[in-house]
């Protein structure tokens, strides 16, 4: 058992991003929820009837009380709707019950566990309804949130289109160069997203490309060379996942990540993780993804068309595959995965390489941990390690990893919000898996 594993965060500490997000930020996501569900009101009536209003009526109510205990400070309780993940729920509300000696509260108990129980709790209001038990209060954001950027995707995916079409004779250097370029793209694309901004807009209005030279000194932890390297390796299985963050333009650069490791070569099938309910906001669902896929294909600009067709094809003849699972919208950090959830650790073995997408991802890869910056990557796994790992990250929360000494006393004299803004980020690579 790893010895001094330091505290999780949590709004304990008033001076936290926890305590900041708790008090402020979540409150203000819930208000959107209520506002949201109201404002859906004459539209759900005429669409479904007046039963439907009355279910609307019961969200409402559900969201304002979860925002007082919040904002009260209330003890958790327990889920009350039977969803597949209902009794790990509550079985994780006894153990931490258990652990803290008393009822779990917003403001006392880890960060981690009560964001993720507020969205979980969203949920159960909705899954209750049987007309609406699949309404995604989030939906018009996520939504804007692609067509707002419709420019910059365009840009890019023209972009793309150019380098697929010399994949085929591109020298081992050329790959390597549209690796560095689209694992930033990707990660860069983290900055969008619609948590951090508490449900603000927050599209890519900009090429993204222009931005990257720029950009690339705000990668505190750059290991895209053991990210090659690895890639490089011609082990015997050839999948590589992607645990996908959040939907809009991120996913679009996800996708073009995707279409880079397939015709580079580096894998036969690419296999992309979503979230099983509404999360975070902006995180992708199945129904997020095929929107996504369907308005490329049907856009009217070339580029998103012509992609918007090809993965279609990738998705049907399954070199790409997406999937959800309710582990990731389960309260467990990844340490807890072989666990929890053996049969998805056992799936993770046989990857080539396993990428990580975003802060939320990053926090769970963490366990959400009061780390020393300088502390190893490896380190902060805990044992999470089915295959080697790739975490694509902007900084959006109060923990860091693998920083050097002096790193972090440099950047905040330069910024001094830039564990929280999204300009600063990491590309940390786990190697050799622990089988
Ligand atoms: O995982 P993502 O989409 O990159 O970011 C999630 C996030 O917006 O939510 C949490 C704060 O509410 C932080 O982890 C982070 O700021
Ligand atoms: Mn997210």
């Amino acid at each position: 058992m790893q010895e001094n594993i330091p505290e999780p965060l949590s709004a304990k500490n008033k001076s936290s991003f926890a305590y900041f997000t708790i008090r402020d930020r979540l409150p203000v996501i819930l208000s959107k929820v209520a506002d949201t569900v109201y404002r859906k009101k004459t539209f759900v009536k005429d669409i479904h009837g007046e039963d439907a209003t009355e279910e609307l009526k019961f969200i409402a109510g559900c969201i304002s009380k979860l925002r007082n205990e919040l904002q009260t400070n209330k003890p958790l309780v327990p889920l009350k709707d039977n969803g597949p993940d209902t009794e790990v729920w509550n079985l994780s509300l006894a153990e931490l019950t258990q652990r803290e000696g008393g009822e779990p509260k917003w403001f006392v108990s880890p960060w981690l566990y009560v964001e993720c129980y507020m969205y979980r709790r969203i949920q159960e209001a909705i899954a209750q309804c049987t007309i609406l038990h699949n309404l995604d209060p989030f939906e018009e954001q996520k939504k804007k949130a692609f067509t707002d950027s419709e420019e910059a995707t365009e840009v890019l995916l023209h972009y793309l289109r150019q380098i697929s079409e010399k994949a085929a004779s591109a020298s081992d250097d050329d790959k390597e160069e549209y690796l560095r370029e689209f694992l930033q793209i990707a990660l860069w694309g983290n900055r969008c997203d619609l948590s951090i901004s508490a449900s603000q807009e927050n599209s890519q209005t900009e090429s993204i490309l222009d931005q990257l030279h720029h950009l690339e000194p705000n990668i505190l932890v750059n290991d895209t060379k053991q990210v090659l390297n690895c890639l490089r390796s011609n082990v015997k299985d050839r999948a590589i996942d992607i645990v996908l963050d959040n939907a809009g333009f991120e996913l679009v650069t996800d996708l073009c990540l995707a279409e880079v490791l397939l015709m580079c070569g580096w894998a036969d099938c690419i296999r992309m993780h979503g979230k099983a309910m509404p999360w975070f906001v902006s995180d992708v669902t199945s129904s997020d993804f095929e929107w996504t896929l369907d308005s490329l294909f049907k856009s009217s600009r070339p580029s998103m068309a012509y992609f918007g067709e090809l993965w279609r094809q990738r998705l049907e003849k399954k070199s790409w595959m997406f999937t959800v699972e309710d582990f990731w919208t389960i309260p467990y950090d990844f340490a807890k995965m072989k666990t929890s959830s053996s049969s998805l650790y056992e799936r993770f073995k046989d990857s080539k390489i396993v990428f990580f997408k975003g802060d939320l991802n990053y926090r769970k890869l963490l366990g959400d941990l009061d780390w020393n910056p300088t502390t190893p990557f490896e380190v902060t796994l805990r044992g999470f390690h089915p295959a080697p790992l790739c975490a694509l990250r902007t900084c959006k929360a109060d923990l860091i990893a693998g920083l050097a000494a002096g790193q972090k006393e440099t950047v905040e004299k330069y910024d001094k919000n830039w564990m929280l803004n999204g300009n600063w980020a990491v590309i940390s690579f786990c190697g050799k898996s622990n089988q």
